[in-house]
């Protein structure tokens, strides 16, 4: 006998493989819903050392979702200043602009101890009852069939050694975020597209017992010196572990050619490296040091059946933009919507597929564009270092010394409409006034599906049907006005207002990941691109369309 799946028990509504921020994250916009979780980790400890350390504004957004404030969290730092790319004489090859308020609502770029963050969003999920956290358990098998997928897992040998426990999980989704060697990849037999960029850089994470920045007169903050001798990049790495006291600092340096990795990571060849650098044992804790190897790589599937990938497990990026974990984020929050909606009745399973197609162009762009970066600074050759002095001092010349500005990159295509300019891209966030509140728009009208007019009410713009696909998707629709008006939402500072003037419409409607999905500037192009994103959604009918 075949069960329904609505008659089938499952231990869980999704299992999520890999318990790290993208993962951790992913359980708890599930969680928040009410779906039953259980997160599974490979190791029963908490690994306190750091990784990332940087992530942008989109982030700081979606974090803020969760009452994360970037700008007030003792986990969180962040530096009012330009990224700065210097040759061996300290000269500016490249100035990337690190330093302003972006569209998103939030600086930037900011900085944070992972180990910190990784905790916090431990806390939240903690506070979620419908969340399961099994550590020291690694996925071991992995088969589906139309309903469900069953997991097997087993206890982590490197912990229980060869014959610990088993278990088998039956799941209505399963979600891989275990990182580079990702087991649930390969149990899809999803291959990689690799870009065959391979460089090793250690790593080496600092506390120094002062405040390394101030310290060094003007030396920047967050830079990169291309020095063929030995490429460096000096960043910071978050908060101290003293609340109030000195930051943490990352040092990466490039293994030359010829050079054994593993005798780098040693301390005492660590501390050698430091040591122009003005830190040492007796002023400076090195609190890791590891060698890395930098790759460029994407898998060519995201989605496969009731399966997803996400994070490192999805991509590699070498980190030279900042984005690996940004990537990785995005991907917990675009899973996130699309299986609440699958498993609230509300979208088909064929909406997984646009998580494949919009993530992946996404990521491509940031691995792309890392890549370029590393072709700059990972060169060892003093010939081919002047060569690309010589061009980058000249390109900085004629474009007046300006800051690059940190770029805006569009979702492949996929669950948004590609026929109206802007679609695709993320959406602007001002601060707005409703309801007696004010504050970023995400915090005082909430975030979802949001269907924005401008000086006008959007929702007397759609069709009686359509509006009642915005309300089974929970969405609601907004007047936004530049005075006080009843009902609406005031555009306090015209950021959102301007916004719509640049990007020439009247209507936009935003996502849960605050992309775009369309753009309309007539009720008329509206009906017609609510209706082709609604399609692309494979939006489950609503009892009052199939009425009318
Ligand atoms: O957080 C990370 O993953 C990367 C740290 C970083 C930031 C900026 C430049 C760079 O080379 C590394």
């Amino acid at each position: 006998m075949t069960l329904s799946a609505s008659a089938e028990s499952f231990d869980a509504d999704v299992a999520i493989v890999g318990a790290g921020p993208v993962g951790t994250l992913l359980a708890i916009l599930l969680g928040q819903r009410g779906k039953r979780v259980t997160l599974i980790e490979r190791w029963s400890q908490h690994y306190a050392l750091p990784r990332a350390v940087t992530y942008d504004h989109e982030i700081a957004r979606i974090f803020a979702t969760l009452g994360i404030d970037s700008e007030n969290d003792p986990a969180i730092s962040y530096h009012d200043e330009l990224y700065y790319w210097k040759n061996k004489d300290r000269e500016n090859l490249q100035i990337v602009d690190w330093q302003s308020q972006s569209a998103s609502g939030w600086r930037v770029r900011y900085w944070f101890n992972q180990p910190m963050m990784e905790k916090r969003l431990l806390a939240i999920a903690a506070t979620l009852p419908n969340i399961t956290l099994l550590r020291g358990w690694q996925g071991i098998g992995l088969e589906q069939d139309a309903q469900g997928v069953n997991l097997s897992l087993q206890r982590n040998p490197e912990e229980a050694g060869p014959n610990g426990d088993s278990r088998t999980l039956r799941a209505k989704f399963v979600a891989g975020t275990d990182g580079a060697n990702s087991f649930v990849r390969e149990a899809l037999g999803i291959e990689n597209e690799d870009k065959g960029y391979f460089f090793d850089w250690l790593i080496l994470d600092m506390i120094p017992h002062f405040d390394y920045v101030a310290s060094r007169g003007d030396e920047p903050a967050q830079w990169q010196l291309c020095d063929p001798k030995r490429p460096t990049t000096i960043v910071p790495g978050g908060p101290g572990p003293v609340a109030g006291g000195p930051a943490r600092r990352r040092w990466e340096f490039m293994v030359l050619p010829g050079e054994n990795p593993h005798e780098l990571q040693k301390p005492d060849r660590a501390w050698e490296l430091l040591q122009p650098w003005g830190l040492t044992p007796e002023n400076a804790e090195l609190e890791r040091s590891a060698v890395y190897r930098f790759q460029a790589r994407w898998a060519k599937e995201w989605n496969k059946g009731r399966c997803l990938i996400g994070g490192d497990a999805a991509h590699l990026m070498p980190p030279f933009a900042g984005e690996g974990m940004c990537a990785g984020v995005r991907d917990a929050v675009a899973m996130a919507w699309r299986l609440n909606g699958i498993l609230e009745g509300k979208f088909g399973l064929d909406v997984l597929d646009s998580y494949t197609s919009e993530r992946i162009e996404h990521a491509k762009h940031y691995i792309n564009f890392s890549q370029e970066l590393g072709q700059i600074i990972c060169i060892a050759d003093e010939a081919a270092a002047a060569e690309r002095d010589a061009k980058m001092i000249a390109g900085l010349a004629a474009s007046a010394g300006k800051p690059v500005p940190t770029d805006i990159c569009q979702l492949g295509k996929g669950a948004w409409c590609d026929e109206s300019a802007h679609a695709g891209e993320l959406s602007v966030q001002g601060v707005v006034e409703a309801a007696g509140k004010q504050g970023r728009f995400d915090q005082v009208v909430g975030q979802g599906w949001v269907l924005l007019g401008h000086g006008v009410d959007p929702a007397a713009a759609l069709t009686e049907a359509q509006r009642h696909q915005l309300a089974a998707l929970e969405g609601v629709s907004v007047e936004l006005s530049a005075q006080a008006a009843t009902g609406g939402a005031v555009d306090v500072e015209g950021t959102i207002g301007d916004w719509f003037t640049r990007i020439g419409a009247r209507y936009v409607l935003i996502r849960p990941d605050f992309y775009v999905a369309l753009t309309a500037d007539t009720p008329e192009a509206l009906q017609t691109r609510f209706a082709k994103v609604m399609r692309r959604l494979h939006l489950a009918e609503q009892p009052a369309m199939a009425a009318e």
